[in-house]
């Protein structure tokens, strides 16, 4: 029972460490990949984002996103998701045997370019024929909206025009549209506001929370947020991460830290904290650098090797 009313009793975590972390870490091999997605899995992680299918030339660390899927362990119970910004992306994604896939928009028409290259018009006329492909593959399609408070580019970005872009991902046949603040630049009340625009157009249940830490505002900004309602949370293990297209952007809110937020909040999120953390520093490890997460750091490296 969450400890207080304004809570959701229960959370769910979207890990998008192997993904949006390892983008932008230096290259790791597809073992130690296939490791940390099947420890995410055994620590309860439900909800795991695998790869990406976008230009090698653009990420090369999503290059062998293709062999990680196929190789990769699947457990019970588990939706693996992957990252498809145009048809040719979709098309390997479906040869790959993903659960779901995701298209990326952004509300700042300047990060369009940076990230796709191409405006957010032109991304949403690509996103139409993978939309289409995704119905009839019966295959779920998750939108995320890059920039939601504030842009490297252009600075502060309003939050109807990231309600405007939410809801036409939604219309489009998104299931969930994640609001990503990819430069974490965001504060509680803002992030709260903008949220409580956005759920004006799209239902709140459909919405995640996406928060880079760069200012250390995570995770007053996941609490602030909850409160409206949102109760799915995008996070990455170990902190991993940044984004290649926003200049010292810092990884996602480290998984452990917000579990552990939530936890001791009486929100229930089905994972262990302990063989989370363990996850975290063993792709720490094999990244030559120690974990991100202040939790993790914490809980010690009790096990790490194991
Ligand atoms: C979108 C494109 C492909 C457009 O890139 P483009 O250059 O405009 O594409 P194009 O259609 O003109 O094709 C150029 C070349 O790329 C190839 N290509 C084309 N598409 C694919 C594909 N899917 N997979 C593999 N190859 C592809 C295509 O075959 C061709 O190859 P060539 O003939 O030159 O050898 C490019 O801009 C790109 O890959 N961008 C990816 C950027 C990216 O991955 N950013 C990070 C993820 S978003 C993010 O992290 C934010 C998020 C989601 O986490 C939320 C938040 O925090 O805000």
């Amino acid at each position: 029972m969450s400890q207080s009313s304004n809570l959701p009793a229960q959370v769910s975590i979207f890990e998008v460490g192997a993904r949006d972390g390892l983008q932008n870490e230096k290259p790791v091999s597809t073992q130690n990949k296939i490791r940390l997605i099947d420890d995410l899995a055994k620590a309860g992680v439900k909800r795991i984002e695998a790869g990406s299918f976008v230009s090698p030339k653009w990420v090369p660390q999503m290059a062998d996103s293709m062999d990680v899927i196929q190789e990769m362990p699947r457990a019970k119970g588990v939706v693996y998701s992957a990252l498809t910004p145009n048809m040719k992306g979709f098309e390997l994604a479906l040869a790959s045997g993903i659960d779901e896939v995701a298209i990326f928009g952004a509300a700042s028409e300047s990060f369009s370019q940076k990230n796709i290259n191409c405006s957010i018009e032109e991304s949403i006329a690509r996103f139409q024929p993978l939309m289409e492909a995704a119905q009839k593959a019966n295959i779920k399609v998750r939108g995320y909206v890059s920039c939601v408070l504030g842009c490297p580019y252009e600075g502060h970005i309003e939050s109807t025009a990231v309600a405007h872009v939410a809801d036409v991902l939604h219309q489009m046949g998104c299931y969930e549209i994640s609001l990503g603040d990819t430069i974490g630049i965001g504060t509680p009340i803002n992030a709260r506001r903008m949220v409580e625009t956005v759920a004006s157009k799209v239902p709140v249940e459909q919405l995640a929370l996406h928060f880079h830490d760069t200012y250390g505002q995570a995770l007053p900004n996941i609490l602030a947020c909850l409160e409206t309602g949102v109760s799915v949370i995008d996070a990455s293990v170990a902190g991993l991460g940044g984004c290649p297209y926003a200049k010292g952007a810092s990884g996602n809110v480290a998984t452990e830290d917000v579990v552990y937020m939530l936890h001791g909040m009486g929100v229930s999120t089905g994972i262990d904290l302990h063989l989370l953390a363990q996850a975290g520093h063993r792709i720490s490890t094999a990244l030559g650098r120690s974990s991100g997460s202040k939790v993790a750091q914490a809980i010690g490296h009790e096990s790490a090797a194991l």
